[in-house]
């Protein structure tokens, strides 16, 4: 039996901190099939993963292990064909690799789309938008378009974005936040000035946040859990808490992910 459960958390959350005790996300016995007989994939299976309110984790994975796979069923664009997927938050956002703003709108504009889809009134959705553009330090750039801005620059309005639409549905309660290697296309100058940039808003905001990259030092840096992924069909291999490691962790997860691109090789 599958189950695909979206609730609202509680408004009075507003700006507090979550409560870490309580499960955002829970993934039991999942398992995703596409098509079926001869040429059917099976991109998951028998995944168990809860995620906690206000967490950080990252999936990682070589190509194909089916991390996309598992973003799009926790937002509900997919249906699983085995298991549960249940989502406590406000309605998840994404944010991809390309920034995929409305060419045509200003970067205010661009953030405030989420609201006014959501019902929100012109006033009260210019105010969020020009909060949130404060927050990933472009106040000030409101007025310009997407193609006046540098990559970076972009990649902090999809930033605003994700976070208005992630807080839209209950007037700003921490929602969840599902990243497909966001910085992949970026140099790695500002890769890692917006790495530190969204730990600094996870921390303010307490959003949850699943972040999906295939690189092990962008993981280790930015999770408070790394999730290791195998490939065709995507299981757990391992996790790890960040927080119980020293530095040899990423040593240790490279050489598991080699295993795991090696034997899925052979
Ligand atoms: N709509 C679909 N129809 C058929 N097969 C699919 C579909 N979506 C994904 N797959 C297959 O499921 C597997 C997992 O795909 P998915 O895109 O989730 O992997 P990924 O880990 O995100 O890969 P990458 O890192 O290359 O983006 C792959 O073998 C892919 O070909």
């Amino acid at each position: 039996m599958s189950q695909v459960t979206l609730t609202d958390s509680d408004p009075g959350l507003a700006r507090a901190r979550p409560d870490r005790a309580q499960t955002a996300v829970e993934l039991t016995g999942v398992g995703k099939t596409f098509g079926t007989g001869a040429g059917a994939v099976t991109a998951l299976r028998g995944i168990d993963l809860r995620v906690a309110h206000g967490e950080f984790l990252c999936l990682l994975g070589a190509s194909g292990c089916g991390k996309s796979t598992l973003l799009n069923l926790l937002s509900g664009l997919e249906e699983p064909t085995a298991g549960t997927v249940t989502v406590t938050t406000a309605r998840p956002s994404f944010m991809f690799q390309e920034p995929a703003l409305m060419p045509w709108l200003t970067a205010a504009r661009n953030v405030e789309l989420p609201l006014q889809l959501a019902g929100q009134g012109r006033s009260a959705r210019r105010t969020r938008a020009r909060e949130l553009l404060e927050l990933v330090r472009l106040d000030g750039v409101g007025e310009k378009r997407p193609h006046e801005l540098s990559g970076g620059m972009r990649q902090r309005v999809a930033l605003a974005r994700a976070l208005a639409a992630a807080t839209s549905t209950d007037g700003g309660a921490p929602g969840l936040l599902l990243m497909d290697e966001p910085f992949a296309a970026l140099d790695a100058i500002t890769r890692d000035v917006l790495q530190g940039e969204l730990l600094r808003v996870w921390e303010a905001t307490g959003t949850t946040v699943v972040f999906v990259t295939h690189d092990v030092r962008e993981a280790v840096r930015l999770a408070q859990r790394v999730v290791l992924l195998s490939s065709r069909p995507g299981t757990v291999v391992r996790e790890w808490r960040v927080d119980e490691h020293g530095p040899e962790l990423h040593d240790e997860i490279t050489g598991r992910l080699r295993q795991v691109i090696t034997s899925h090789a052979a």
